[in-house]
């Protein structure tokens, strides 16, 4: 265990078949964990565990040599953007979807202003104003949308399900290169065999070991 790494000692959920080995890796900034495997074998539990929603039935997390334990949830939510399957907006415009995290504070981050939000929105594509409707953005622009407000939390590590679900082609090479210019630990659950490919560490729960 190093500083500025994220180690996962013999992880394990408990909703894997007993055949899959836990999952056992230490990463650094920029490095990109996917884990894959076929639909039920765990994958979204084991991410969960990462993320502290569900807890592990064996193994444990380390990060900035600190251990994540039931004491120091707070603050490991700090550390981490999470992204689930289905993106989770919170608000009815786009503005107060961005700012979330600022009216639940959340965060300790100044309050980005509009043009910084307008920034990070076109770095997505997304043409809209800061007042549109999220009821009229479709599953691909919400996806996005949920990838802008993670990057304006400036958060280290990002946990991510599915997260090129609702995306064409072109926007996940939007999101693949955004992700990759920012120093950042990335561990994420896919089922898309280019996210896969780009990923610097594969961890495939469909081999039983
Ligand atoms: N809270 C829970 N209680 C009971 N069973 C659960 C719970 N969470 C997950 N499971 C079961 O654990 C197994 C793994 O689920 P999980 O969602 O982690 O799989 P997955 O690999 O991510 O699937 P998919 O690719 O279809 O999203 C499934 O059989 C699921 O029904």
């Amino acid at each position: 265990m190093t500083a500025n790494s994220l180690t996962l000692s013999a992880l394990r959920s408990g909703f894997e078949s007993r055949s899959i080995s836990s999952l056992d890796i230490s990463l650094l900034y920029g490095q990109n964990l996917v884990i894959h495997g076929p639909s039920g074998c765990g994958k979204s539990s084991l991410l969960k565990v990462i993320c502290g929603l569900l807890p592990a039935s064996e193994g444990s997390i380390q990060w900035d040599s600190k251990s994540v334990t039931l004491e120091s949830l707070s603050w490991w939510r700090t550390q981490v953007n999470y992204l689930p399957q289905e993106p989770v907006m919170g608000g009815d415009t786009i503005e107060a979807v961005l700012m979330l995290p600022w009216s639940m504070q959340a965060t300790t981050l100044n309050k980005p202003d509009p043009a910084k939000c307008q920034e990070v929105l076109k770095s997505l594509s997304l043409q809209h104003s800061l007042s549109a409707e999220i009821s009229s953005l479709s599953g691909g622009e919400k996806q996005r949308l949920a990838f802008a407000r993670a990057l304006l939390l400036e958060r280290p590590i990002w946990l991510m399900d599915e997260p090129t679900s609702a995306l064409d082609g072109n926007s996940r090479d939007i999101v693949m290169s955004l992700l990759k210019s920012k120093d950042i630990i990335a561990v994420s659950v896919s089922h898309d065999p280019v996210w896969i490919a780009a990923a610097d560490v594969e961890f495939n729960m469909g081999v039983a070991s």
